[in-house]
């Protein structure tokens, strides 16, 4: 008898899917070669009875969630509301790769959150500040945290996750575990159980994993950390957006397809000379986009 149900991907790990219906747990497989479903897809499963549990159906997304490079493109997760950025005090960070998730969390259309961890680095913590002064330009929040001495302001996180799902991101070694296990006591447990389950031989916790937080329909979406985040799945308008302090200007260039790099007759490279929009913008735009460029002209 085949039985066909409706989940939601809460793990995956290589080719294994951990599936949640109903409060309980399935192990599932992709139906053929390709991994189509990702973290935080609802999905239709089908039971062939001495078989195993495979996906037939991703349901439409609200939205997907991915980096690419020049030749593949990795799916982070999907359904997505909220995209909380970490990053700390230290170790060092690229302000140029927070801004690529930045863009891409702009083009998926969810909400972005900066979280400045290791406040409690006293000596680190003011260039860590520093260095996030686009927040305050783009109207991006952003809220400093100890993840590993908590105290009452930690809670304000609360605020941000409730009643969404959010997927949280950013390098390795900023506190992204430990804000989890800060967030969601049992996280470590449930790890342990899904590595058991996957049967994957050994426990590994490098995957994306959707949690259920305590306060009802909140979830946050724990993806690996990461060294590069690549555009190249977005056009070039997608890219412009969030640099909103450009929008007044940007279909006033001498050539309409202005990249705003080089060109003369740019008027987003005259009013950064004139002081008009922030310089240190300016430049983040250009290496961004430069690189972009040449990349999709190759
Ligand atoms: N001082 C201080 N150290 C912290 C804080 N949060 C995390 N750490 C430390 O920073 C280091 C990295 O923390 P993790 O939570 O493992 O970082 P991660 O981002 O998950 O790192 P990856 O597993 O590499 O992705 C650990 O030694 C933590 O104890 C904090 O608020 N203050
Ligand atoms: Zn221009």
């Amino acid at each position: 008898m085949n039985k066909n149900i409706t989940g939601r991907v809460i793990g995956l790990y290589k080719q294994n899917y951990i599936i949640s219906h109903n409060e309980s747990i399935i192990r599932c497989f992709p139906k053929g070669k390709k991994n189509e479903a990702v973290v935080g897809d609802f999905v239709n499963i089908d039971y062939k009875s001495n078989r195993y549990y495979t996906i037939t159906e991703v349901i439409q997304r609200n939205n997907l969630f991915l980096r690419s490079d020049m030749t593949k493109s990795r799916k982070i997760a999907a359904n997505i509301d909220n995209v909380m950025i970490i990053v700390a005090a230290e170790p060092d960070f690229s302000v140029e790769l927070i801004f690529k998730v930045i863009i891409e969390a702009i083009r998926c259309d969810t909400k972005v959150t900066i979280i400045l961890n290791k406040k409690d680095i006293k000596e680190s913590i003011k260039i860590a500040r520093d260095k996030l002064y686009f927040t305050e330009i783009l109207g991006i929040p952003l809220l400093e945290i100890s993840a590993k001495y908590p105290g009452s302001e930690e809670k304000s996180i609360l605020n941000i996750v409730k009643d969404k799902v959010t997927l949280l991101v950013g390098p390795s070694g900023m506190g992204k575990s430990t804000l989890v296990n800060l967030l969601i006591p049992e996280a470590h447990a449930t790890t342990r159980e899904y590595s058991r389950f996957l049967n994957t031989g050994k426990h590994t916790t490098s995957y994306t994993k959707l949690y259920k937080l305590a306060i009802e329909n909140s979830y946050i979406i724990d993806s690996p950390g990461f060294k590069d985040f690549g555009l190249n799945h977005l056009s070039f308008n997608e890219i412009i957006k969030p640099f909103s302090e450009f929008r007044e200007f940007n279909n006033k260039c001498k050539f309409y397809n202005c990249t705003h790099c080089h060109e003369p007759g740019c008027k987003i490279i005259e009013s950064k000379i004139n002081g008009i929009i922030d310089e240190r913008i300016y430049y983040l735009y250009k290496k961004i986009m430069g690189k972009y460029i040449l990349t999709h002209n190759n």
